[in-house]
């Protein structure tokens, strides 16, 4: 699609949507404009005419007078049908819609192989950062090793609030939806998952790797303990939660989304509020790092912005990595990771046996029960204890790295038990 004219067919007229409606106003240059809106709820107010206003989906997947299907809703189930029926229609789309491409990838991308019709989504993955397109062409002919971040404004925002600013949790989090920066439904940000869709797209895009969600551990900011908060106080470390993906020798990759503990002197240690960090590193250019707000109208409109931009001289994605690198693959039982865990009672206690190497424990009635230790990466995503009430789990401040005992093979656990126990 080479034109320089755009007619939009826009779903959802909510926090993105509105600030893509205020960005193209500011935005003459590009001259697309907003020919139709679907939207749901019939009795909202609108802040434009009605009639630009639809509630049937079919109004714009099927007016040949739009040009390109921006879907930016809050339905991850409609908006694939709504994506995948304008890929069909040889629409281009482009959305933000993270949930719904992590859930539908291998798909998305063969449709638009077979219906050759571009599907572009740079707002789903840090909102203004522009990543996706620059792991996509720039390190194109680079090795890229890693990509690690803070790939989700809401919880960077709650953790700055409560860490900073001394705000309780609760607050945090509803300041972080009244501002537009949280999902329709918070569980996704706090849990993890939103950041665990993003590092699905990153990883198409950074290694070629495409996997599904469920593949990759996410371990979110909901269950952080006053204990590890205060631990993270005493060795003067951050939490922030980070995605990491990491290439591994043996062309394994390890990936997970984990709170983590971050020195001082880390790109990520400073990056605060909805703000969102991304630092690459690769081969030749050595160590890179992104910056922006990643989450809110006009930084994640801005993205969608350069997306149509991007529509209108023909840019689409190649998905080249994927050939490049078939001889990639994710195998967490093949890395492990360094953690701190936190259990509240004998009830929630982690089973030590699922550690490579223990390096420290305490059991205080005073101070709280705590375990620092060596684990796999797979192994602490199918451990029972790690889902617990009461359980915490905080990256120490070590990337991902290469397992280093075979798998199964277990070595005698170095135990510094510090004897306050006291039940
Ligand atoms: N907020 C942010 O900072 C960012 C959001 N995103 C993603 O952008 C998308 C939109 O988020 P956001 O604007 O915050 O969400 P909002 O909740 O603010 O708005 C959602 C919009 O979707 C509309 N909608 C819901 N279901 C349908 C449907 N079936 N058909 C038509 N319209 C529908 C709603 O309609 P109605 O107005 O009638 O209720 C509303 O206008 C999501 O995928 C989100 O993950 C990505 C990056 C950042
Ligand atoms: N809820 C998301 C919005 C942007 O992707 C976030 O907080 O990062």
């Amino acid at each position: 699609m080479i034109r320089t004219n755009i007619t939009i067919g826009l779903f959802g007229f909510g926090v993105v949507g509105q600030g893509l409606h205020a960005v193209l106003e500011r935005t003459p240059g590009l001259r697309a404009r907003i020919g139709r809106i679907a939207v749901k709820d019939r009795n909202k107010a609108r802040s434009l005419p009605a009639e630009l206003f639809t509630f049937d989906k079919q109004d714009l997947l099927d007016d040949p007078s739009l040009d390109v299907i921006v879907e930016l809703i809050d339905n991850a189930d409609e908006a694939y049908i709504i994506v995948k029926q304008a890929l069909l229609n040889g629409k281009a789309v482009v959305t933000a819609n993270k949930k719904m491409l992590a859930e539908h990838l291998p798909e998305l991308i063969e449709l638009q192989r077979s219906t050759g019709t571009p599907l572009l989504y740079e707002a789903a993955a840090c909102a203004s950062l522009p990543v996706i397109r620059n792991l996509e062409e720039y390190y194109d002919t680079d090795l890229l090793d890693s990509v690690e971040g803070i790939i989700n404004g809401s919880t960077n925002y709650i953790l700055t609030a409560m860490n900073r600013d001394g705000q309780p949790y609760a607050d945090a989090l509803a300041k972080a939806q009244r501002l537009g920066f949280a999902e329709s439904n918070p569980a996704l940000d706090v849990e993890g998952l939103d950041a665990r869709n993003k590092l699905v797209l990153l990883l198409a895009h950074a290694f070629g790797l495409v996997t599904g969600p469920e593949e990759l551990l996410a371990v979110g900011i909901d269950c952080l303990s006053p204990l590890a908060t205060a631990y993270a106080r005493e060795q003067g470390l951050a939490i922030k939660l980070v995605a990491e993906a990491r290439r591994l020798p043996n062309g394994i990759i390890a990936a997970a989304v984990l709170p983590t503990l971050v020195a001082p002197s880390h790109e990520l240690a400073n990056v605060h509020d909805e703000f969102n960090g991304l630092v690459t590193q690769s081969g030749f250019a050595d160590r890179q790092f992104f910056l922006g707000r990643g989450a809110g109208a006009f930084p994640t409109a801005s993205a969608v912005l350069s997306d149509l931009s991007a529509l209108t001289y023909g840019y689409r994605y190649e998905y080249k990595k994927i050939q490049q690198n078939a001889h990639l693959s994710l195998a967490p039982d093949a890395a492990e990771v360094d953690v701190l865990v936190t259990f509240e009672d004998e009830a929630n206690v982690p089973d030590e046996s699922d550690f490579t190497v223990v390096h420290e424990q305490l059991r205080s009635a005073q101070r709280g029960n705590y375990l620092i230790g060596t684990i796999g990466l797979g192994q602490l995503a199918r451990a029972t204890w790690l889902r617990l009430p009461g359980v915490c789990v905080v990256r120490l401040a070590c990337p991902l790295r290469a397992a280093s005992q075979a798998v199964g093979a277990r070595p005698a656990i170095e135990t510094e038990l510090v004897n306050e126990i006291s039940r």
